[in-house]
């Protein structure tokens, strides 16, 4: 066990122990964080009706605040059910004293109002909420709720609603909840996301975007054991961010953890006709490839129609080590070691010479059969019939993925964490890379860092299918010292720049003694 990051819930107790603290704390409890608990209300319901929500004093609230900040901060609070406008002034307060205190701290508004059983949580009205909306970072209405907070006259669809929201409060991320209703087969939920905005988190390598915008979908599961659901998600959610997730990342966990949940209750649900409304069923760490929803964004829509690439025709072979260099001189060092794979990664250089080094580079990779990929230069690779291309996340909105197919160049993508993962898995490359599994002097990957455990997470969201199943690369500060971990997650090759390049200096041994070496842990 590890010393777990710590949430707190500013919620209401609900004494049925479906929703509010009792979801919270569940929730919680599987996904590997503390939840300290203030509650901001004790409330009378059952599974059928709410008869009464009894505010708990602001002075009780502060003191639990105060005595909680000596020995227990914060990296996330969430806010679910708030009683009265003193509790909304005291939030308000509480919130700027703490992030002065504790600059990365990141708040997570669930904006409870009604009850799923009918009656109000408060009779808050919007002007009354408006500071503490103008305060938080991240909120998680259901189309309902974020129709009441954009105040649009007529009814508008979650893109729209998280829009408005945002042009009125300027909260970093809104995320829209499709929910569960009765009649749609699909569940999507919307997030509208101002990037690089979230304290402490560095979500932007393209500095050309401001904001991203996409949707997790997935089967709608028939389970009415749903109470506390929407509760669950936005800690599901608080506790990924606590974790140290990206906010795309954190959603889609938190989307996988309430699949996950539906489905376990799902045969309980049907057994009683979907009559019986019962508490949300928390399960723990999502892993399961099934529970994880379908991301879609403006690349995935573009791509709709687009086939698979090629495969690596590896027939049974593994890809092994997968050496990054960036000249001829690195080629041609490195092609009679029997690899079956390379790249050539071209950074400051014009593009003139960039052409003319690509023109030799394919032409010596084909006299050793070695699989050669050029990174970023797409148009050159097809132009002088490269074996395969590899581009990164922003390049996959300037590239032309069709004429690369068509070409029939393969294709790898760079992914890093789980939300690119699947959005980059349904363009069907010829193989996917996940990093930076370490940290790496090569590459400014602040924020990106995956550790073996992400590594682990997204080999197992690959179709459990063996005919469709992508190869996947590893990359990122992998070394002679790390690669036997590395490998040990089943991942079918590892990238390395500096483990070869920088030999010499790093294990005072030949880069053709490395690549020896780190073939044999690979196998
Ligand atoms: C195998 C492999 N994985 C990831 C990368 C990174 O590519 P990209 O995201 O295009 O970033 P740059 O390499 O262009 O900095 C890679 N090159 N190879
Ligand atoms: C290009 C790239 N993309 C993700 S990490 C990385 C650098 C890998 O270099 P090294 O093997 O020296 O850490
Ligand atoms: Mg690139």
């Amino acid at each position: 066990m590890t010393k777990k990051p710590i949430i707190w819930t500013i919620s209401g107790s609900d004494c049925s122990g479906g929703a509010g603290i009792a979801a919270d704390i569940k929730t919680g409890h599987g996904l590997g964080v503390e939840v300290c608990q203030l509650i901001s209300a004790n409330t009378v319901q059952n599974s059928q009706q709410l008869l009464s929500v009894n505010s708990v004093s602001i002075d009780i609230l502060q003191q639990q605040a105060a005595l909680l900040m000596t020995d227990k901060p914060p990296s996330v609070i969430k806010i679910g059910l708030v009683a009265n406008v003193a509790q909304v002034k005291w939030l308000v307060q509480l919130l700027e004293q703490l992030k002065q205190k504790m600059p990365t701290l990141i708040s997570v508004y669930d904006p409870v109002g009604q009850a799923t059983v009918g009656g109000s949580f408060n009779s808050l009205t919007l002007a009354q909420l408006r500071p503490l909306l103008q305060d938080v970072d991240v909120i998680t209405p259901n189309l309902l709720e974020a129709q009441s907070l954009a105040q649009l006259a007529e009814i508008s669809d979650a893109e729209r609603l998280a829009k408005k929201i945002y042009d009125d409060f300027a909260i970093h991320s809104i995320i829209v909840k499709g929910g569960h209703s009765e009649i749609a087969l699909d569940s999507s939920d919307y997030c509208y996301h101002q990037l690089n905005q979230l304290p402490g988190k560095q979500d932007n390598q393209d500095k050309t975007q401001a904001a991203i915008s996409y949707q997790l979908t997935s089967k709608r599961i028939a389970s009415h054991y749903s109470h506390g659901g929407g509760c669950s998600f936005a800690t599901a959610l608080s506790a990924f961010l606590a974790h140290g997730y990206l906010v795309r990342d954190a959603f889609t966990l938190a989307k996988a953890f309430i699949n996950q949940g539906f489905n376990a209750s799902e045969p309980v649900s049907k057994l009683y006709g979907h009559q019986y409304y019962g508490a949300f069923e928390q399960q723990g760490w999502p892993y399961q490839a099934a529970f994880f929803p379908q991301a879609v964004d403006e690349v995935s829509k573009k791509y709709q129609t687009l086939p698979a690439f090629n495969s690596l025709n590896l027939a049974g072979k593994k890809l092994g080590l997968y050496p990054v260099i960036d000249s001829l001189y690195w080629l041609k060092r490195l092609l009679p070691l029997g690899l079956e794979i390379i790249q050539l990664r071209i950074k400051n250089l014009a593009l003139a010479d960039v052409e003319q080094v690509i023109i030799e580079a394919v032409f010596l990779a084909k006299s050793y059969d070695t699989r050669l990929f050029i990174n970023d230069y797409w148009q050159l690779a097809i132009k002088h019939g490269a074996y395969g291309v590899h581009i990164g996340q922003e390049d996959l909105q300037a590239a032309d993925l069709f004429k690369i197919q068509q070409a029939g160049l393969r294709l790898g993508i760079s992914t890093h964490g789980c939300y690119e993962f699947l959005l980059a898995q349904q363009l069907q490359p010829s193989y996917l890379a996940i990093g930076a599994v370490f940290p790496t002097t090569t590459k400014d990957m602040t924020g990106q860092i995956q550790g073996l455990n992400n590594l682990t997470q997204v080999l197992a969201l690959r179709p459990n299918n063996n005919i469709t199943q992508i190869p996947v690369v590893a990359i990122g500060g992998i070394n002679l010292v790390r690669a036997a971990q590395v490998v040990a997650t089943g991942v079918e090759s590892i990238a390395v720049v500096t483990a070869i390049t920088e030999a010499k200096s790093s294990y005072n041994i030949s880069p053709e003694q490395v690549v020896e070496k780190l073939q044999k842990i690979i196998g």
